[in-house]
């Protein structure tokens, strides 16, 4: 570090807020302080371990943490377990052995290897710059060595050692191991086998290209990495010194002797993280000097330890290490999309349940179609609940409601209120009116100059369907401004909530580190209710003054839509059932935010799917444009026709259309809008396919791996709508999209969850596909890319482009 950097005061900033401010006396404040949790012997406390503190070294104010697996001292004979001595993560200068987070993961590292864990509590900088860290985590190794403490001579193997530290405690776990690979004789009967670096941190003064590339990164951007440096150096190192870059000079003496002791070495990261580059690095000068290195990605895992003879882990289903590897809040910035090439490759090395940890959450997913009917429809009432709501998650709404009384009374109000068919069919002329505008909207789109407009849809789509169900919310034809304002309002929640993920993670800390972002949710959240607010009213008058009308036997006479129900019409008398209490308007937004986020965005990308792989395989538009015109007749011009008297294909029509029907379920097998179903949570431990999966383990279901399971579907990459007359279903036979007998595909989940509104959406996306083939011939621009994207759902990652010329030209 520059003396210039320590005297002016740096403060360590999160990007939003200081964590650490150095004041002009020397001292420090940590603005950045994690929850404790006190150490147990109490034989009666739930934890699954047992754990105390014990002094080090009491002029350093250094000590201990040790954990022993409850079921250790219990068992007989007492076995002995491997020992693993751990070092915490936070820049050398935050965190405690005594803090939630460490405390937790040591736990988890205790119960599942499992093992006897000895967790450090050493000196921090910048009031003790390194190497007093290293200094601290070696002197425990030769205090463990002549201990006499009952819970490490009893039970842990000396023998069987292992130095393991997370973010900087993985780089003190580096730099101990060195010191200690020295002096191995030292040490006896303390026997080390291997070094587990778990994203350790390291630096240097040239940046690595994920160093760049994640500049800004919002867990650890490059400017608080440099800042923990400056702080925890020695005073005049840079980043190139010994204790940040292992790389310099080929890499220290020592890494031989770690060779030749025969010790292996772990080195874990993912991609996302600004320090990938520098684990590969190390990862690369240790396997150049013939260490061994176990792993360097997630995904390449192989465990490190033995088997271990813990009960429970036997029966959960395999998972890459038994170790809790992805037990780092990074990974909670991914999405289940970012997994799945891991997933993919776990699925084919362990089979179709996996189990993966996350933060502190254990994650199953499920790759196989009977596996998830085992668990969706045979097994449904215990796979039906949700996973406890997001900080950021909506107040009230149904798929994130826990399965329980309210998610019923939300549910059957939802099904029976407004997707009822009969009522569906009510609003059949507001979907007329939505397919006016937008053939008006094609037609008119900018560059329709020619014959052969180019028209960029999706925008199109996603207005159509916030006007089509902004009147099943609302019950009015809103004007463009209103529907522009709520489709903003809608859009800016749905597509910042992954940025806004990461407030998940431990929401009390979250909101303190992000408090700008926290405060931008609130603001996106507050602006929506601003503008769906005075409709909720409006619309809770017109329904005071109808059942004022019914009361007094009067019904108000009026245009088409009159005696429409709307969603908010549902609404407004709900007696919430744990509460007993009407629901209130903020929550009347969450619910009309949830309606319509689940029916715009994933019928409108939906859409531009079907759509884009009609004009990538011309023959499978021209079988459609035969069929409906065999039944329907020739198309009138477009442009001839006004708004209200314009011809549509009905949807009596589109019950006869078999060949379209196809097309939209191969659509929606071929391009799953979510490749993993909303996550889904156990209410107790249950049995699936000879495993356990644990009470409240959140289970992921691999809707895209279903869907294209060469088992089940022939080339299931191709589109090819033909299958849906081949693979087990006739001409005529309707194909069973709930999965009820057996699951084949399941884009709407299946089982008590499944989406209730897939009936509309089948309706929606066939009537305007129907429609958008019948009256125009649809070209490609280019060669149609169907590269996918992750935003809110799966997006096509170059938007469709398509010239559109109407079938029947003006006369
Ligand atoms: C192509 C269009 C659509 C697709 C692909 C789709 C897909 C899904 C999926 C995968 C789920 C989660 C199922 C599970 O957790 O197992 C879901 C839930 C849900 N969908 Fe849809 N959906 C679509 C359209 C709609 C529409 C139009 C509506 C209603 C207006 C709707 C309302 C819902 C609701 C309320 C839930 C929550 C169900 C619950 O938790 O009980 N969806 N949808």
């Amino acid at each position: 570090m520059s003396d210039q950097t320590a005297s002016t005061n740096p403060t360590v900033d999160s990007n939003e807020s200081p964590l650490i401010v150095l004041n002009p006396d020397g001292s420090v404040t940590r603005h950045l302080i994690f929850p404790s949790t006190s150490a147990t012997v109490d034989p009666n406390h739930p934890s699954r371990v047992l754990t105390k503190d014990v002094t080090l070294n009491q002029s350093n104010d250094t000590w201990l943490r040790i954990f022993l697996p409850r079921h250790v001292p219990d068992s007989s004979p007492p076995c002995k377990l491997p020992l693993v001595v751990y070092y915490h993560g936070g820049g050398f200068i935050f965190g405690s052995a005594a803090s939630t987070p460490c405390h937790d993961f040591c736990t988890i590292i205790a119960t599942e290897i499992p093992s006897v864990v000895v967790s450090v509590e050493y000196r921090l900088a910048p009031e003790h710059r390194l190497p007093a860290a290293y200094d601290d985590c070696v002197e425990v190794l030769h205090w463990i060595k002549t201990s006499d403490d009952e819970w490490l001579t009893k039970f842990a193997d000396f023998s069987n050692c292992y130095l393991m530290g997370t973010s900087a405690g993985g780089n003190i776990a580096y730099h101990a191991g060195l010191r200690a690979a020295a002096k191995v004789d030292d040490l006896e009967p303390l026997k080390i086998k291997g070094l587990i670096l778990h994203h350790p941190f390291f630096g240097g003064m040239e940046r690595t290209g994920s160093e760049m590339r994640l500049a800004n990164d919002e867990i650890l951007p490059v400017r608080v990495s440099d800042l923990m440096w400056d702080l925890g150096l020695p005073i005049g190192a840079d980043r190139d010194h010994e204790y940040s870059n292992p790389t310099v000079g080929g890499g220290s003496q020592l890494c031989d002797r770690i060779r030749t002791l025969g010790w292996k070495v772990m080195v874990t990261g993912c991609d996302g993280d600004p320090l990938i580059d520098r684990q590969i690095e190390l990862g690369k000068m240790l396997e150049d000097k013939g260490v061994q290195v176990v792993a360097v990605l997630i995904s390449l895992f192989s465990p490190l330890f033995p088997s271990s003879p813990g009960k429970n882990s036997k029966k959960l289903p395999p998972g890459p290490p038994t170790i809790p590897i992805i037990g780092n809040f990074l990974w909670l910035r991914k999405s289940s999309f970012d997994l799945e090439p891991i997933l993919r490759d776990l699925r084919e090395k362990l089979g179709p349940l996996i189990t993966l940890r996350i933060g502190s959450r254990l994650a199953i997913f499920v790759g196989s179609y009977s596996v998830a009917h085992q668990a969706l429809v045979q097994k449904a009432s215990v796979f039906s609940d949700q996973p406890k709501r997001l900080a950021t998650g909506q107040i009230l709404s149904i798929n994130s409601a826990a399965y329980g009384p309210t998610w019923r009374l939300l549910r059957r109000n939802l099904t029976s209120e407004i997707l009822h068919p009969s009522r569906v069919k009510s609003y059949s002329n507001a979907r007329k009116w939505v397919l006016g505008i937008l053939m008006d909207r094609l037609l008119n789109s900018e560059s329709q100059q020619s014959q052969s407009a180019e028209v960029m849809v999706v925008d199109h789509f996603r207005y159509a369907m916030f006007c089509l169900l902004t009147f099943l919310c609302f019950g009015n034809k809103l004007d463009e401004n209103q529907i522009k304002q709520i489709e903003t309002a809608q859009r800016r929640l749905i597509l910042s909530f992954r940025r806004f993920s990461v407030l998940n993670f431990w929401p009390k800390v979250g909101k303190i580190l992000f408090r700008n972002r926290w405060n931008e949710l609130i603001e996106i959240r507050q602006n929506r209710e601003a503008v769906l607010i005075p409709l909720i009213k409006a619309r809770k008058e017109v329904v005071r003054q109808r059942q004022h009308q019914q009361q007094e036997g009067k019904q108000k006479e009026g245009g088409e839509d009159h005696g429409v129900v709307a969603y908010i019409d549902t609404l407004v008398d709900l007696e919430l059932p744990d509460e007993k209490r009407k629901v209130k308007d903020g929550e009347i937004v969450s619910l009309c935010g949830a309606f319509l986020t689940a029916g715009t965005d994933t019928t409108s990308t939906t859409l531009e799917w079907i759509m884009a792989n009609l004009l990538k395989y011309p023959r499978v538009q021209a079988k459609l444009y035969e069929e409906i015109s065999a039944i329907v007749g020739p198309p009138p011009s477009p442009r001839k026709l006004g708004k209200e008297q314009r011809v549509v294909v009905t949807e009596e029509e589109l019950q006869m259309m078999l060949y379209l029907k196809a097309v939209v379920l191969e659509g929606l097998r071929r391009h799953p809008l979510g490749h993993f179903v909303l996550p889904h949570s156990v209410t107790e431990d249950v049995e699936l396919d000879g495993y356990i999966v644990p009470k409240n383990a959140t289970v992921n279901f691999m809707v895209a791996e279903i869907g294209w399971d060469p088992k089940v579907w022939d080339d299931p990459m191709e589109f090819k709508p033909e299958r849906f007359f081949s693979a087990g279903v006739r001409e005529g036979e309707v194909f069973d999209i709930t999965g009820s007998r057996e699951i084949k595909m399941m884009p709407f989940g299946a089982g008590r969850r499944i989406c209730l509104g897939s009936g509309l959406a089948l309706l929606h996306l066939e009537y305007f596909v129907a429609n958008l083939i019948w009256y125009f011939e649809w070209t490609a621009v280019d060669d149609v890319n169907l590269s996918e994207k992750f935003e809110f759902t799966v997006v096509m990652k170059n938007p469709l482009r398509a010239h559109i010329s109407p079938r029947t030209k003006e006369e």
